[in-house]
């Protein structure tokens, strides 16, 4: 094994780690042998991932003696649903799952959001760890204890704050990982930059193409300073009473291309990287950022081959997909705005209609 990045989320005696290397998937035995009264240990994953990485992840655990069941759900955002979770709530009854057990969350963003869900829930709760295997696992989803389902109206509607026992950020799994995910993934890493960290942001503008084709010692980096600026927000505000709106950044516009294209058309990195030059645009409008800031960010995220124009819909289609926003208060949608690379701000003052400007400028231009 090579070096080993390690993050630790600070949340009192709910801490945990996030170790960050290759080959720390053989690590997972261990550290399940070392908790309390030998857990049982339930893998909830994808067949795509199932059938590259499962078995390196059983070895482990039966390695360190413990016994291992495995459940695969659907892939797709489009089975990020309630039907998929009753499925896993069948199986875990049927194989007679007690609270005691360890939920594994082997797989992207979706697995991780229905696994921790179902491990939020279950009996009102079971052990939880996550191991992600696309890069936008690697570099947000896996941290921070969002777990949710989506709603036909909106993204994430029905979730539960979960913190997980500890994060294992294998960066070998990323090597089979297709190019369209890789990018998705990218989407996240140039928003955790705007929003918390220019350097990370110069480091893309200099390596992109390194990170793009997945350089062992970019990616590490990459995955642990995005960790990082994630573990201080969700370490100074778990469960997003202010601050944590921040990691929103781009979701906000992001959340409604996803709920009116029903999930199928966008990965939820493309949708956010259109997003995300939606608040710089909003931003230009009502704080006076810099054009050139806007550019910079379209130029990385179309560089990755990202979407950054909205899909065609109705000036009303847009307005109920914002206000399904879980950010809403009183009516009213909060935004997150860039103000320069590395700072963004919250405002519950940008009439509604200033976004949905802004969405038609950026609309695609039908051929
Ligand atoms: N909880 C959070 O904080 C948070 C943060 C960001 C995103 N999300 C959620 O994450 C989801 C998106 O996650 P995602 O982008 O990882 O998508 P995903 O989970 O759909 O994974 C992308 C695709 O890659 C495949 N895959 C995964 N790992 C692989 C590997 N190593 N090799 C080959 N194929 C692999 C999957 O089967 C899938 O087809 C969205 O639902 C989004 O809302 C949650
Ligand atoms: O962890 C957070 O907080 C985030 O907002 C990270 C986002 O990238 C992620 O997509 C999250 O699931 C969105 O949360 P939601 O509360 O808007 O559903
Ligand atoms: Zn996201």
């Amino acid at each position: 094994m090579g070096s080993v990045h390690e993050v630790i989320v600070d949340l009192g005696e709910r801490s945990y780690p996030i170790r960050i290397g290759s080959g720390v998937l053989a690590e997972v035995g261990t550290w399940l042998a070392r908790q309390p009264g030998a857990p049982q240990v339930l893998i909830v994953t994808n067949e795509a991932v199932n059938s590259r990485w499962g078995e390196a992840l059983r070895s482990s655990i039966k390695a360190a003696g413990l016994a291992v069941e495995t459940v695969a759900i659907a892939d797709g955002e489009e089975h990020k649903n309630l039907a998929t979770l009753s499925m896993l709530y069948d199986r875990a009854i049927a194989m007679r799952l007690e609270r005691s057990a360890t939920v594994l969350a082997l797989g992207g963003g979706i697995v991780g959001d229905v696994a921790g869900f179902f491990a939020a829930t279950y009996m009102r709760g079971t052990g939880f760890v996550q191991v992600p295997t696309t890069l936008l696992a690697q570099v947000d989803s896996s941290v921070g204890g969002k777990t949710a389902v989506n709603h036909q109206a909106g993204k994430n509607l029905i979730g539960a704050f979960y913190q997980p026992q500890a994060v294992f950020i294998d960066t070998d799994t990323l090597s089979t990982l297709p190019k369209r995910e890789v990018a998705a993934g990218y989407a996240e890493v140039v928003k955790t930059a705007m929003l918390g960290d220019a350097e990370l942001f110069q480091l893309l503008e200099r390596d992109q193409e390194k990170l793009l084709a997945l350089d062992p010692a970019v990616v590490a980096t990459v995955v642990a300073r995005c960790c990082a600026v994630k573990a201080r927000v969700v370490g100074a505000d778990e469960r997003e009473r202010g601050l944590r709106a921040l990691l929103n950044l781009g979701h906000t516009f992001g959340h409604a291309v996803e709920a009116l294209t029903e999930y199928r058309r966008y990965k939820h990195g493309e949708a956010v990287a259109i997003g995300l030059v939606a608040a710089c645009r909003l931003a230009e409008t009502v704080l006076g950022l810099n054009r050139a800031v806007t550019e910079r960010v379209t130029l990385l995220l179309t560089a990755a081959g990202l979407p950054v124009s909205f899909p065609c819909f109705a000036r009303s289609a847009w307005s109920g997909a914002l206000q399904l926003d879980k950010k809403v208060a009183h009516g009213n949608v909060l935004f997150v705005l860039v103000r320069a690379i590395g700072d963004c701000v919250l405002s519950r003052q940008i009439p509604l209609e200033n976004a949905i400007d802004v969405i038609m400028e950026l609309q695609e231009k039908s051929s």
